[in-house]
């Protein structure tokens, strides 16, 4: 059997290390990355020293600046670019990509503007592939999984097949990876816990102790599965990898740049210079701009969000943003997960 192949279009971390599982896995590798420098660095020095520093990557693994090469002919093309970034990716790509190559992204957030989820935007702008897309989702630090740390994933598909022919090219030892068949609950549950995150660096930056976290977590859940449930998920994938398995690792690992971000800031950072600190994406901050305006659309109760948002964009103290959180109105904690609606209970 011919031997598998591989394009990765995103240089950054997941990207990279996405491209080495592959590389690992004995597939035939490349990697597009914009900067040709980096190219350079990853083809011969076999390291990414900008986004994964220390580490080596394995020898067969190619970079290349030109997404033509990087694409042509490849049996998988995985998308691994900030989510604002996933539509222009996209339009390059269309006119590249081969008439059977599946398509997997691996990115968590929403379109700002359109609020679509990222596997709509590639549906929009892939049409001929658009039953051959599947999205990678899970508790998954790219610092991790280049170590070789036990690490599970899901790869949902809304086509059975798609789903498990990813999960046949990326499953190996130290990275297990189950199919999912709710596409929207994994896109949901893996953007909204970035804004929890957020949170949860903020609590922890301000003092606030475990029980503080446990309620976030808990009740940050509780809102994304609202949301998600709006949008059309399924409730149960939120008791998933991509759902409290993603929301638990980003809350609490050092990994995180979302909880990194969010602990910054409770220091008295600006916004700008957090950013610019971290110099990596920091999906979550454009996610809480998205999920709040969602939370309008689909009339969903979203506090955390709220109160996030008043923080990041409107000036409000965080401790002022947790008193408020303290103080809203008496509630039931699962009123409306047993009546199984997303009626307006918080
Ligand atoms: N880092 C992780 O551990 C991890 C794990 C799971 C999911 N993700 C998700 O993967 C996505 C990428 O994250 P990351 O950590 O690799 O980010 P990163 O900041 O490490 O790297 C992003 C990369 O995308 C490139 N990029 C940005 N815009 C581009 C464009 N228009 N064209 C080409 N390249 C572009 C940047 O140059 C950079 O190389 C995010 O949605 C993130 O939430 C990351
Ligand atoms: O480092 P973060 O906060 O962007 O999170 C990365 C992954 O989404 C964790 O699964």
């Amino acid at each position: 059997m011919a031997k598998r192949s591989a394009a990765v279009l995103g240089g950054g971390s997941w990207g990279t290390v996405l491209a080495s599982v592959l590389a690992d896995n004995g597939l035939d590798v490349t990697l597009w990355a914009r900067r040709k420098e980096l190219a350079e660095e990853i083809t011969r020095d076999h390291c990414n020293s900008r986004y994964l520093p220390d580490v080596r990557l394995p020898e067969p693994l190619r970079a290349t600046d030109s997404m033509e090469e990087a694409v042509t002919g490849k049996d998988l093309v995985l998308v691994v670019v900030p989510s604002q970034s996933m539509r222009e990716v996209a339009r390059d790509l269309a006119p590249r990509l081969g008439k059977d190559t599946l398509v997997l992204h691996a990115a968590k957030g929403f379109e700002l503007g359109s609020l679509k989820r990222m596997s709509v935007v590639l549906e929009e702008e892939l049409p001929m592939a658009a039953e051959r897309i599947a999205v990678l989702s899970g508790p998954s630090h790219a610092e991790e999984v280049i170590r070789k740390s036990p690490t599970t994933v899901v790869v949902a598909s809304n086509h059975p097949s798609v789903a498990e022919e990813a999960q046949g090219l990326l499953i190996n030892s130290y990275l297990r990876v189950y199919t999912h068949p709710d596409v929207i609950g994994a896109e949901v549950g893996g953007s909204l816990k970035n804004i929890i995150a957020l949170g949860a660096g903020l609590s922890d930056g301000l003092g606030f102790g475990d029980n503080a976290k446990a309620a976030l977590i808990t009740r940050g859940l509780a809102e994304m599965a609202r949301l998600g449930m709006a949008m059309g998920a399924k409730p149960i994938t939120f008791a998933g990898l991509s759902g409290v398995g993603d929301l638990v690792v980003t809350c609490t690992s050092r990994h995180s740049r979302n909880w990194r971000a969010g602990n910054l800031l409770s220091r008295g950072l600006g916004l700008e210079e957090v950013l610019q600190r971290m110099g990596m994406v920091v999906e979550g901050i454009k996610t809480t701009q998205a999920a709040r305006e969602l939370a309008g659309r689909y009339q969903v109760e979203m506090p955390i969000t709220q109160e996030l948002h008043a923080v990041l964009f409107e000036g409000k103290p965080p401790r002022k943003a947790v008193e408020d959180l303290m103080a809203r109105g008496k509630t039931d904690e699962m009123e409306e997960m047993l009546r199984g609606s997303s009626g307006p209970t918080a």
